[in-house]
């Protein structure tokens, strides 16, 4: 179990994590999720001893990181993937790095097995792609077998099959018991891997919610409706109490009235419809409408527009 305790972090006149209490179970994928520059990777610096935080603590299983005898049995994490010596074959680095934790050559064919790159173990580092540094990282991570894995981006670099990959990986490891934080730009792979999320912006954590009631409250009970006579419905909605937005395609959202309302309201003008259904929504619309506000490093409107149009808006079934 991670626990964050008022967890702050000050750089000069910068409040990178701002009174940040949390707490990130086992047994669960916890995904830790932020715009750039929100303070995900300062507060996993923190809970690692890297980063001395200016109040507030962070305890891994029930005490600070630097006071832990053995810390990567109890931890393993991946902050850099490219920060293994690049001289080295995986193998190597993997050997040298399991001489300091007690693991063994047949404990590091095990875990170049799990990552898949038993392969190209033989291969120097340095020319591995980002997704196979990735794998190199995580297998780093698991060599000692730990109760606790601090991931940084490893998603990041990963094609289909990898993400599927550390998803079945993560989901394992949760399942025996296992306490995984890891962080995330990328939503919809969020969406597949994480059960839980942790969401920051400006240093605050904006959310900690299971991921499926974190989509269902962003949507706010939202009713998308499609009608060709959209002109002559809309004012009849707006007067019923309805907040209306006139979408492209004879499509309208309208918030503030279920659809059995919107049905009967149509049904009493003679207004046809085509369409009438709750909107579901991705992660990738949840977590932007909740961090739009937090975004250190935008582009102003150009970003928000890119970012409008990859809003994915599915219809709930
Ligand atoms: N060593 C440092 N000195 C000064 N400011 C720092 C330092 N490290 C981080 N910051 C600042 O603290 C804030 C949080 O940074 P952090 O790297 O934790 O964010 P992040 O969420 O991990 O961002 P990204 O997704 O871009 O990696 C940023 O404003 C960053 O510029």
């Amino acid at each position: 179990m991670i626990e964050l305790q008022e967890l702050t972090k000050v750089y000069g006149s910068k409040v990178a994590v701002d009174h940040v209490s949390a707490v990130v179970q086992p047994g669960r994928v916890t995904g830790f999720l932020g715009p750039n520059g929100a303070g995900k990777s300062t507060t996993m610096r923190a809970i690692l001893g890297l980063d001395r935080p200016t109040s507030g603590r962070a305890l891994v299983n029930g005490r600070p990181f630097e006071r832990t005898s053995a810390p990567l049995s109890e931890v393993g994490a991946l902050l850099d993937a490219k920060a293994a010596d690049g001289a080295r074959s995986a193998r190597n680095h993997l050997l040298a790095l399991g001489a300091t934790v007690g693991a063994g050559p047949r404990r590091v064919e095990a875990v170049l097995e799990v990552v898949g790159l038993s392969e190209v173990a033989h291969r120097r580092v340095g020319l591995f792609s980002l997704g196979m540094s990735q794998r190199l990282g995580i297998a780093a991570a698991l060599l000692a077998e730990p109760q606790v894995l601090i991931l940084d981006e490893p998603v990041n670099g990963l094609d289909v099959d990898g993400i599927q990959w550390i998803r079945n990986l993560l989901t394992q490891l949760a399942g025996e018991g296992c306490t995984i934080l890891l962080s995330s730009h990328l939503m919809s792979e969020m969406e597949l891997v994480a059960d839980h999320l942790l969401v920051i912006g400006q240093g605050r954590i904006l959310a900690d919610s299971p991921i499926e009631e974190f989509i269902a409250r962003s949507t706010g009970g939202a009713v998308s409706v499609g009608s060709p006579d959209a002109a002559v419905l809309v004012p009849l909605l707006a007067r019923a109490g309805g907040s209306v937005a006139v979408g492209g395609d004879a499509l309208v959202q309208v918030r503030g009235l279920d659809a059995g309302l919107i049905g009967d309201i149509a049904a009493q003008a003679g207004v046809r419809l085509h369409h009438l259904a709750p909107v579901g929504a991705s992660l990738e619309s949840a977590y932007w409408a909740l961090t739009r506000g937090s975004v250190e490093y935008g582009s102003g409107s150009a970003q928000v527009s890119a970012v409008q149009d990859s809003i994915e808006t599915k219809e709930a079934a």
